[in-house]
Formats: C-alpha cells, sequence, structure tokens
C-alpha cells in the first residue's frame, strides 16, 4: 500500500522554505507551523431509521494576526484532522495574499454526503455548527462553503448560530442564499478568479484565451463553474471528470449541452459526442491549460513527467506535490498556486461579509469588477516577484508575499518580541 501523502507536512515545508528564503527570525516558522486552535467533535446525528450515527468534525483555526479567522468546511469520508490543519494554513495564505482582512482557519466532517438523506444531513449540518458555535462569529471566525457542502448547508448552518445567539448574524458565515445576506457572484467567484489568474498567466505567456485547448478536473462548485466561464471567455473544453470519471472530445466538448445532460442524468458518462475516459488519463492530455478542481495530490511524482500541458492552474488546494513541482518546473510547465488560482472564493466571502457589516448590497457587476481588480493585482505582485527573482516558482512567490504580509502584522502586534528585525526589506510593494 502506498504511504497517503500529509499535506500538513507539505504546507509546513514550503513554510519553512520561505521563512528560511526571507532570512526571517525562526520563531516565525514556529507560530505559523502550528495552528493556534484545533477542536475535535463527536456529532451525534439521527439517521432517518431512528439510530443515532457518532460522526467526527474538526475545525482548525490557524492564525489570526491579519483579522478574524476564515475557511469553508468539508463532508468528505477521508477528512482527517492533518487534512485540515493543511487547508486552515493555506486559508491564512490565501487570505493575506490578497489583501483581505482575514487570518485562516478550515472545518472538516469526516462524513460521504451522498449517502445522507437530506433531513439527515440538515441535522449533521446543525449539529456540526452547534458543537463549533463557542468558536464561531462574524468577528472571530466566519465559515463558507467547501468540498460536499454548499449554499443550501450555509442557509442551515446560519439558522442553527442564529438560535444559538438569540439573533441573526448574517456576517458569521459566507455562500449562504443570497435572500439571507448572501453575495451576488459568490457561487462562481472561485472559477472566475481562476479564470482571472490564467487570463493573465495565458497573456504573459503568449497563450490566446480565444481557442486556448483546456482540460478540467471535477465537476463540482469549482469545476463546473470553471467549465462554464472558461468556456464563455472563448476556451474549448477539450475534457471534464468528476469523480466517478469523464468524457473527453479532442475538438472540443458542447459545454451547454454537456451541463444540460449532466442536470438531468446526474452523470458525464456516455455524453453524445464524446469518448469516456478515466481521471488518470484525463490529467496526462495534450492540453494549454490543465485545471485541477477536485481534490489534492492529483499531480505527484508519479505522473507529472506525463502531463501534457503549458500551464496547471490549481483551481483545487493543494492538487500538486512539492515533487512534483520540480519535475513540472524542469519541464517549464507553469504552475499557477492555489492558495492565489482559487483565492476568489475566500475574497468575495470577503465582499459578502463587507455587505453585511454594511447592510448594503452590491451588483454582480460591481462585485466580479472588484474581484477582476483584486486578482489581477495579486498575480501581477506574484508574478514580478517570480519573474525578478529566478529563484523562486510562482508557488515559493506567492509564499513569500503572503509571509512578509503576516509577519509584518504579526510584528506590530507584538507576538515576536523584541528580537527580531524591525521590518522585512520588501521587494515587492503593496499597493
Ligand atoms: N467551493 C469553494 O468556494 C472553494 C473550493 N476550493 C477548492 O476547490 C476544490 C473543489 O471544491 P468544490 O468544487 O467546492 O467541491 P464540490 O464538492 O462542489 O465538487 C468536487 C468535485 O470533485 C469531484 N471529485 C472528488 N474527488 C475526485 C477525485 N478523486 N477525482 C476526480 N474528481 C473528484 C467530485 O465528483 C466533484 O465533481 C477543493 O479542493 C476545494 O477545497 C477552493 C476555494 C474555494
Ligand atoms: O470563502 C471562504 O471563506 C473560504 C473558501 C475556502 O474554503 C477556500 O478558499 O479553500
Amino acid at each position: 500500500m502506498t504511504k497517503k501523502i500529509n499535506n500538513y507536512e507539505i504546507v509546513k515545508g514550503l513554510i519553512d522554505a520561505t521563512v528560511k528564503k526571507m532570512s526571517l527570525n525562526r520563531s516565525v516558522y514556529n507560530i505559523l507551523s502550528e495552528p493556534q486552535n484545533v477542536v475535535e467533535v463527536a456529532i451525534p446525528v439521527q439517521m432517518d431509521d431512528g439510530s443515532i450515527n457518532v460522526i467526527k468534525g474538526y475545525r482548525s483555526q490557524h492564525n489570526n494576526a491579519l483579522g478574524p479567522y476564515k475557511g469553508g468546511i468539508r463532508f468528505h469520508q477521508d477528512v482527517d484532522i492533518d487534512e485540515v490543519k493543511a487547508l486552515s494554513a493555506w486559508m491564512t495564505l490565501k487570505c493575506a495574499l490578497l489583501n483581505v482582512p482575514f487570518g485562516g482557519s478550515k472545518g472538516g466532517v469526516v462524513v460521504d454526503p451522498r449517502e445522507l438523506s437530506p433531513g439527515e444531513l440538515e441535522r449533521l449540518s446543525r449539529g456540526y455548527i452547534r458543537a463549533i458555535s463557542p468558536i464561531l462569529g462574524m468577528d472571530i471566525d466566519i465559515p463558507a462553503p467547501d468540498v460536499g457542502t454548499d449554499g443550501r448547508v450555509m442557509g442551515w448552518m446560519l439558522d442553527e448560530f442564529s438560535r444559538y445567539k438569540n439573533y441573526g448574524e448574517f456576517g458569521m458565515i459566507t455562500g449562504k442564499p443570497i435572500i439571507v445576506g448572501g453575495s451576488l457572484g459568490r457561487v462562481e467567484a472561485t472559477s472566475r478568479g481562476a479564470m482571472f489568474i490564467i487570463r493573465e498567466a495565458a497573456r504573459a505567456m503568449g497563450i490566446n484565451m480565444k481557442g486556448a485547448e483546456v482540460v478540467v478536473q471535477g465537476f463540482g462548485n469549482v469545476g463546473g463553474n470553471a467549465v462554464k466561464i472558461l468556456h464563455e471567455v472563448g476556451c474549448r473544453i477539450l475534457a471534464v471528470s468528476d469523480v466517478y470519471g469523464g468524457v473527453y472530445n479532442p475538438k472540443g466538448l458542447d459545454v451547454p449541452s454537456l451541463q444540460e445532460y449532466y442536470a438531468q442524468n446526474g452523470t458525464l458518462k456516455d455524453f453524445p459526442g464524446s469518448q469516456n475516459i478515466g481521471n488518470k488519463e484525463l490529467l496526462t492530455l495534450k492540453c494549454d491549460i490543465l485545471v485541477p478542481a477536485a481534490v489534492e495530490n492529483q499531480i505527484t511524482g508519479q505522473n507529472a513527467a506525463n502531463i501534457n500541458a503549458k500551464i496547471v492552474a490549481e483551481a483545487a488546494n493543494g492538487p500538486t506535490t512539492p515533487d512534483a513541482d520540480k519535475i513540472l518546473a524542469e519541464r517549464k510547465i507553469l504552475v499557477l498556486p492555489d492558495v492565489l488560482t482559487n483565492a476568489g472564493g475566500v475574497t468575495v466571502s470577503y465582499f459578502e461579509w463587507v455587505q453585511n457589516r454594511y447592510g448594503y448590497y452590491w451588483s454582480e457587476d460591481e462585485v466580479n469588477d472588484r474581484l477582476e481588480r483584486k486578482m489581477v493585482e495579486a498575480f501581477n505582485t506574484i508574478y514580478s516577484l517570480y519573474r525578478n527573482r529566478k529563484d523562486v516558482d510562482m508557488r515559493g512567490a506567492a509564499y513569500m508575499v503572503a509571509i512578509e504580509r503576516i509577519y509584518e502584522a504579526m510584528r506590530v502586534r507584538g507576538w515576536l518580541g523584541h528580537q527580531v528585525q524591525p521590518e522585512v526589506k520588501r521587494e515587492v510593494k503593496f499597493a
């Protein structure tokens, strides 16, 4: 049996390398290598047959130097504590990178939501949020959707938290339905943000988005909307997949018909005018842009030599392992890191939180325009650092920019004592 890849060890290794490269005090690594709080809860859930299942859940609050903890909630059968810790650290980094005034957190529940009835799913969602209510709040820790959760689940969680507080604190969760304070554009935000990053990278590499050949792994919130939005801007979608497998047409899939087919049949398989393809094979298809938008550790030392794209755009969190990163860099394949590429989700979550505080709601165009500005600004900052330094890849550059900001917040808050450098010598100025 192959050893499970530990993403928490991976993110710690990346933070360690970055802190060393920036010659920062060791205490910066010591603080960032451990989440500030981690809770584990056991949630009793009444099943439809009357029995009680006790389901395990976690919340990891990684760092709040820059603002309240922020991060999604994952419902997935493979969730474990180290995965949740890793995902919470990535949240700290991506919020810092996007100049969004939040820290990082993440929640996880060990369950396959496909196996629950709607009633069981609602009782689990309410039970989980009840269990972690004391550590949540719009100025403390603000959850959102991730794998296996969506706006409907956020609606139940908002309601449960409001019962606990005895008033409706709408800004305590984002990605919720529009009618209860959700933001226009949040459902598509992660994918729209990814499109902006891909567009900027394609421009820098001389790839025309009109007709660019794209392969997307994952057909949920992020993958499904990425397919739709990339198609809208003129890309040719050659292949897409979900956990059960995918479909491929070398001339390009008919995206509107595929969406209709999926909505009707609940599967991509046997979509007319395409051939079925497995997830392994899909990742190695020849294309301009490969978009992993499913789960972690999809591009590894095992298959990186066979990746046949010019750009890998990480819409998922953690899809590429460090050994794969090395191989892709040697092969001159540009990897657009997760903490940048998928940060559109938390950016619009931030806009949602601002609108909730303000009690005034923006049009979808306003949301999308503000998102575009933030994503392009972050891309330019990282890309210029990557081009100027030459000793870091895009991920390394992104970690440097993020850690610089977190470091500065920790320094001025006095978390680092008096033995540290007064200020990091800035290589890139923030706008
Ligand atoms: N929902 C959001 O706003 C954000 C999500 N992300 C990340 O994007 C990724 C996808 O998240 P969502 O789309 O929200 O989840 P989702 O639950 O809506 O969709 C997940 C998709 O991946 C597929 N999938 C699962 N395991 C797979 C496997 N082993 N191989 C191929 N496909 C597989 C599923 O069938 C489904 O189509 C995750 O890494 C998540 O952390 C990142 C930022 C924000
Ligand atoms: O929208 C959010 O607050 C968090 C989204 C998320 O979980 C992620 O970026 O991985």
